[in-house]
């Protein structure tokens, strides 16, 4: 068998302990082979010594030891089967457990799912194996055995037909050989495809409601279209490969027989070759040679080919080293006061700077707002804030820790961004409510609905229980955005920004759902639609050009043309 060195120590060491079971396995391999050792030299003898030389009975009896033989070969196989399952079935267990552990090590930090269909797959895969070495073990150890005592008989038979079958066959093993490093680097190929449809679409599975609250199904069938593509293009680039069977059984198979019937006059005259080893020859050829060779370049080609890529792809997933053992959790930020120091950002190297040296301290508690003309950089200091863009120059710290260093699961319990566009998907009302406070009693929610002005939208709903289709249904846009403020006000996160996300509400409504926050504790960001949202606030930061501004309300009037200027336009 064919396959790269990882793949070879990995079954090494889950058949490791089985050497008893091996042995008796070629022990009584052995016993099955003697048939086909000797079939072609009794039958030689039953022919010379016995028909053809008018002793009927001595033939018979030849034949009859060769029917012995076929007994004891009998009895041979049926042993075979307890020590194959001695070898095979512990061997899975240990597969399992091993490349399931490193397979979960490898994919643990995709999302749940991925992981789960990616251990899924390799326990496959291992059960595969497994499958694979019962068949081969089973079959083509048969097989193949019988094809060596048949070669070994040959030699015995006749030495020379036994070297032009083994030149002939040895021809046809070679360009098998030649061409089996392509057929697996192909059919390896096939399975990582097999794999990545899975992987893909189990993230799609587990991020359906997402899709459908995107609007986003036709790229998702896209993806796992590709993915499907290129599965079926790996796999017709392998089945092109399997056109290499056409010359190794040209070579393995008709060749032999064909050298023998043409060379049987010959070696009769020369080598002194009798019709009883002619015949002989010729069942050597045909009921051992040829079924090795038939079933090494079929099934039992494509059966240690998958064998040889199986374990070499499991040998890939336990090569993964082992995880750094967990570091100490960072240690936990003592405030949720946010600060920003010499921060300076842009879209791409060499871009104008959105952000050049923004230094900023938000204290835990604060409301702020943060106003600018369209451009200055507002959305984009939102994105900074909560990690989702990181700084060329400068750092943001939550609690005095840099938010790169902080775990990003935390991050995100701790920060709820509600941007302009509302995520509504299908569900109930409540299970949108709840998104981010899945264990919210009824009363927080009911407080929640009142607090940001929903309530009356529930109630034309029916309730919390009343289904949003995909896409949001009969929601305005104002509504939708009442959704996300009354589940940014249950999120128990104590940072909330607000991303220009009371757009579509009226001044009356935007102020409620503004003040609600407000009044709900902690940090509130709001980046401003409306002015009045300044005026609301604890301190602003004016964003307009490279230096930001920031004070209260009043000092920006008085020190602010520009913020003056704003407010003047918003009120005439
Ligand atoms: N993903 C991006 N790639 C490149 N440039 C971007 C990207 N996002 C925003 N910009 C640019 O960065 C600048 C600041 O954008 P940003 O959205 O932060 O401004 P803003 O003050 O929030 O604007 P608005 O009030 O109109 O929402 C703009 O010039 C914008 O075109």
């Amino acid at each position: 068998m064919i396959a790269a060195p990882p793949a070879v120590r990995l079954l090494r060491r889950h058949l490791r302990g089985r050497g008893s079971a091996l042995r008796r396995l070629a022990a009584w391999s052995a016993l099955e082979s003697l048939p086909a050792l000797a079939s072609g030299l009794l039958l030689a003898r039953a022919i010379d010594h016995g028909f053809l030389a008018d002793r009927p009975l001595t033939g018979l009896a030849w034949l009859g030891a060769l029917a012995v033989l076929y007994v004891a070969g009998a009895v041979g196989t049926g042993r075979i089967y307890p020590w194959l399952a001695a070898t095979v079935e512990p061997m899975r267990d240990s597969l399992v457990r091993e490349v399931v552990t490193a397979a979960l090590h490898r994919i643990s930090d995709r999302s749940p799912d991925a992981a789960g269909a990616g251990a899924s797959q390799v326990t496959e895969q291992a059960e595969a194996v497994r499958a694979l070495l019962g068949t081969a073990l089973r079959n083509v150890r048969q097989l193949l055995s019988a094809g060596v005592a048949a070669l070994v008989g040959l030699t015995v038979l006749s030495p020379p037909l036994a070297l032009v079958a083994c030149g002939s066959v040895g021809l046809a093993l070679t360009v098998f050989a030649a061409f089996l490093g392509m057929q697996v680097r192909r059919y390896r190929a096939v399975v990582r495809e097999a794999e990545r449809i899975g992987e893909t679409a189990a993230v799609i599975v587990h991020g359906v409601r997402d899709v459908a609250a995107c609007a986003a199904e036709d790229r998702a069938a896209r993806t796992v279209g590709e993915a499907v593509d290129a599965q079926a293009g790996a796999l017709r680039a392998y089945a092109r490969t399997r056109l290499v069977r056409l010359p190794v059984l040209g070579l393995g198979v008709h060749l032999p027989l064909l050298a023998l019937l043409a060379l049987s006059p010959y070696l009769t005259a020369r080598h002194g070759l009798t019709t009883g080893e002619v015949a002989g020859g010729a069942v050597y050829l045909v009921t051992g040679l040829q079924p090795g060779i038939i079933v090494l370049v079929d099934t039992g080609g494509t059966l240690l080919l998958s064998l040889a890529v199986m374990l070499g792809r499991l040998a890939e997933v336990c090569a993964v080293p082992a995880p750094p053992p967990v570091a100490a959790p960072a240690a936990a930020p003592g405030s949720f006061d946010v600060e920003t120091d010499h921060l300076t950002f842009a879209y791409a190297p060499g871009a104008e700077p959105v952000l050049t040296d923004v230094s900023l301290y938000i204290p835990e508690g604060t409301h702020l707002a943060v106003v600018g003309p369209s451009g200055t950089g507002k959305s984009t200091l939102a994105n900074l804030l909560t990690g989702l863009l990181r700084p060329q120059k400068g750092t943001v710290t939550l609690g005095g820790v840099p938010v790169p260093d902080l775990d990003p699961a935390w991050l995100r319990s701790a920060v709820t961004l509600v941007p302009q566009e509302s995520y509504v998907f299908a569900g109930t009302l409540r299970d949108n409510l709840v998104y981010l406070c899945p264990r919210a009693t009824a009363e927080q929610l009911d407080r929640a609905v009142e607090a940001v002005g929903l309530a009356e939208t529930v109630d034309r709903l029916g309730g919390h229980d009343a289904e949003i289709p995909p896409g949001g249904g009969t929601l305005s846009h104002g509504e939708r955005q009442l959704v996300t403020l009354a589940r940014a006000y249950l999120s128990p996160a104590p940072i909330t920004i607000l991303d220009e996300a009371t757009s579509h509400l009226d001044p009356a409504a935007e102020a409620r759902a503004e003040q609600a926050l407000a009044d709900r504790g902690g940090t509130l960001v709001v980046i401003a639609h409306r002015i009045s949202s300044a005026e609301r606030a604890d301190l602003i930061l004016l964003l307009d050009g490279p230096t930001p501004v920031i004070g209260s309300h009043d000092a920006l009037m008085r020190h602010s043309s520009l913020y003056a200027e704003l407010v003047g336009h918003w009120h005439t």
